[in-house]
């Protein structure tokens, strides 16, 4: 696949399959992450990548931030389930320093052009995939199960695996109603 036409066409797919991405693929798809732009190459980031039992564990964690956060029960009894929705989910942590030149919130733009990066790899390489939040990303309990310190964000949990469905082509969007141009 040619990189512009990946650019203008990149979409997100909710419905997803076996197999998730191994071997080399993944490979490419973490690299791909790495190469993220990254102020004073601090790598402020942090991947863990959950297949099989990985993906029960991270249900786990979920289901136990809804049972203390007094969810309601359907919301519990969905929260084991959630990781499921793929064959692998990658959860991309901004792992913060503290530095003099770069900002938490560019460490964390880093962190969201790696979680792009990968999606992209992942489709150019035959692969779906979609970047999901919710509020477990923003849980405290969730964090200190993914041991994350306290200035750390869970930038996403990005699903990946493989569908039938062909992606719709993209529409191109009005450029002139987000860009004004200064000669
Ligand atoms: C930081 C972030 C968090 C997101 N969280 C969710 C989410 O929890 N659930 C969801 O359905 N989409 C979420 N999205 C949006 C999807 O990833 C996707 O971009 C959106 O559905 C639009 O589809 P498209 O990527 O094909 O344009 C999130 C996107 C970003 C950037």
């Amino acid at each position: 696949m040619q990189a512009l036409e990946l650019l203008l066409n990149r979409t997100s797919q909710p419905r997803l399959q076996a197999p998730a991405p191994s071997g080399e693929a993944l490979n490419n798809i973490l690299q791909a992450g790495l190469c993220a732009p990254d102020h004073k190459l601090l790598s402020p980031w942090r991947f863990i990548v959950c297949a099989d039992e990985g993906l029960r564990k991270l249900g786990s964690i979920f289901e136990q931030a809804a049972i203390k956060k007094n969810s309601s029960p359907e919301s519990i009894e969905r929260a084991p389930a959630l990781p499921m929705r793929a064959p692998m989910v990658i959860v991309a942590i901004c792992n913060y320093t503290q530095d003099e030149s770069v900002p938490r919130v560019e460490q964390i733009a880093s962190t969201a052009c790696a979680v792009q990066a990968m999606q992209m790899a992942a489709i150019a390489q035959g692969f779906q995939g979609i970047w999901r939040t919710g509020w477990y990303a923003q849980n405290h309990d969730v964090k200190v199960a993914m041991d994350c310190k306290q200035e750390d964000e869970i930038l996403g949990f990005l699903y990946l695996g493989t569908t039938p469905l062909k992606a719709m082509p993209r529409k191109p969007r009005d450029t002139a109603k987000f860009v004004e141009t200064w000669t």
